[in-house]
């Protein structure tokens, strides 16, 4: 059975994975099992997760088998459906146990995504799983719309602050073939020579995943950035502009976003003023990166950084940050969403939140997400610290989930708080609902949006890349979160923006919304200011004053006048 812990700690989501997986599984002390099948049976299982995450949802596993944890059901359902030998494990074995009396169901789906992809057998898909492994080692996925193996792109910014696009077609680029469509990136040769100007944000490129590119001068002098286009997405949507007052990255580091918004920024200044970014970053090593960063993006006229500084002890009435206009929020996450950047194939994980099936069935989810928005608010009310690092087993994945929600909350409404703030982003890497959507309901809901007149940035007025990018929320997230009905959830989902991983898009899985505030709605409150005295306890009594959840279960949800 320790093979199944062993290997699941290897799929689960963690910030800061460095290394190939081949030498974290080998060099790694804590294995219990041969480091040899850990790494056979994660290779394995992170191919065919893109299909055994969607059979875990359907068959709502995890809704039934609260002990198991995504990766781990990930694994088992794998040797259940897939291996050989079935599970490594004693019949009667509780892990064993916990899957095998779901084997009929989950045969079913399997079955179900195996037909609708319009492949006969089990052997025929096992065929094209296994092509996954064509042209390359990074980010391989099938697709469930294209029997073609899909390429993550490698995705490179224009650092506008030093050079612009034309100029790298013409230099760095000149020997690239432009094509027109993404698809020719994402199934063409991983090496080819090719580049697609994106669609959606301006100034990025997507090449084919084998292009080398680190050891080119653009790259080495920062002209080039490698950024994933989700990434790309917060510091587009916020379109803050000088004129808004100074911006604030509240979690900085490494800095690909506070560049990029200072490229924005700059690029939208028309007034001749001086852009100004500040970029907090509460980890003084994590800061040192930023600070290199954004040294190599020639961005240290407009940016400061404050490094070790925690943003939730930032007091908003105080000078400079009483006159910050727009805030970029990229809190830490599960990393759920992150696509694999070594040996190890692009993993989606199942995700733990369930999908409707019938009245009945969503009428449980619509409790559930109520009971989360409930429990994340009251942690937040807690002044609950974020739990970064689990080993991912039991109920502590689900738990550490609600603890990341409760800080990204307080994340939120803390940022609600600055007197002159106008637009905020909010967005995560995490492909999981809890830490998304239902943040953005229970940010809604809170006293703090309704004190100071904040709301979702409708679609219809985001900036034009980000109206037209077709993923939107997840809205069965948003329904049951509101207890009344569909069209209130049906525009905060359009008003949210997600990339799925390993698509046709060549994305990582992300989520992003912004926040506005209208200068008619706001500017006029005042907080006590003896609860700012850069205290973590006031700052917390602050937040547990006024993060407000109705006790009642029975919660009639929003208005649309709250939203719109
Ligand atoms: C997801 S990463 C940010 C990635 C970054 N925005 C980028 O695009 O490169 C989250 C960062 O927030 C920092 N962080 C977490 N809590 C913080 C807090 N309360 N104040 C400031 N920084 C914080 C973490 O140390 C981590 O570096």
């Amino acid at each position: 059975m320790s093979l199944y812990y062993d290997a699941a700690r290897f799929l689960a989501p963690s910030e800061a994975k460095s290394g190939s997986l081949k030498s974290r599984v080998f060099s790694s002390k804590e294995l219990r099992s041969s480091p040899k099948q850990v790494y056979a049976l994660v290779a394995e299982a992170s191919k065919w997760s893109p299909i055994l995450a969607e059979v875990v949802e359907k068959s709502q596993l995890l809704q039934h088998e609260r002990k198991l944890t995504p990766s781990l059901a990930l694994i088992l359902v794998h040797d259940l459906l897939l291996s050989k030998s079935g599970i490594a494990a004693p019949a009667t074995h509780p892990l064993r146990l916990a899957v095998t009396r779901h084997r009929a169901r989950l045969g079913a789906e399997l079955t179900k995504i195996r037909i609708r992809r319009g492949i006969g057998s089990i052997d025929e898909l096992r065929n094209h799983v296994a092509k996954v492994d064509v042209g390359g080692t990074e980010g391989i996925v099938p697709n469930a719309a294209s029997p073609k193996p899909m390429q993550h792109p490698r995705w490179a910014r224009i650092n506008t602050l030093k050079s612009t696009l034309d100029d790298q077609l013409q230099t760095t680029f000149a020997g690239f073939e432009i094509v027109d469509s993404l698809e020719q990136i994402l199934v063409g040769e991983s090496a080819n020579k090719i580049l697609h100007v994106d669609k959606h944000v301006p100034d990025l490129v997507a090449l084919a995943p084998g292009t080398e590119l680190s050891k080119t001068a653009a790259y080495r002098k920062g002209l080039i950035i490698f950024q994933d286009k989700a990434s790309c997405f917060p510091a587009y949507l916020l379109d803050a502009k000088p004129e808004y007052g100074t911006c604030l990255d509240a979690c900085a580091a490494p800095g690909n976003k506070t560049t990029h918004l200072a490229a924005v920024l700059k690029g939208s200044d028309t007034t001749g003023g001086k852009p100004r970014i500040w970029a907090c970053e509460r980890d003084k090593v994590r800061a040192g990166i930023l600070t290199a960063m954004i040294g190599l993006a020639a961005c240290q006229d407009i940016v400061t950084v404050k490094a070790g500084q925690d943003f939730l002890l930032l007091n908003p009435e105080q000078k400079p940050w009483s006159e910050v206009g727009s805030l970029l929020l990229d809190p830490s996450c599960s990393g759920g969403g992150i696509i694999g950047r070594d040996d190890i194939h692009s993993v989606t994980l199942p995700s733990s939140t369930e999908k409707g099936h019938g009245p009945a069935k969503s009428r449980k989810r619509k409790r559930k997400v109520q009971t989360d928005i409930k429990s994340i608010a009251d942690k937040a009310r807690e002044g609950t610290q974020e739990v970064v690092e689990s080993d991912d087993r039991g109920d502590r994945f689900s738990e550490r989930l609600r603890a990341l929600a409760a800080f990204q909350l307080r994340i939120l409404l803390h940022a609600f708080r600055f007197p002159n703030a106008r637009r905020i982003s909010y967005s995560t890497c995490s492909i999981h609902a809890e830490e998304n959507e239902i943040v953005v309901l229970a940010t809604l809901k809170s006293n703090e949006a309704k004190q100071h007149g904040w709301r979702l940035l409708g679609r219809d007025e985001q900036i034009s890349g980000m109206k037209s990018w077709p993923i939107r929320g997840d809205v069965q997230a948003c329904q049951a979160g509101i207890a009344d009905g569909s069209l209130g959830a049906a525009q905060i989902a359009e008003a949210c923006i997600r990339c799925r991983p390993g698509t046709e898009e060549g994305t990582q899985g992300f989520f992003v919304a912004a926040f506005v505030r209208n200068a008619h709605e706001g500017f006029t409150h005042s907080l006590d200011p003896d609860v700012y005295q850069d205290n973590p306890r006031n700052v917390k009594e602050s937040i547990g004053d006024s993060v407000h959840v109705d006790e009642d279960e029975e919660w009639h949800g929003l208005s649309d006048s709250d939203i719109s």
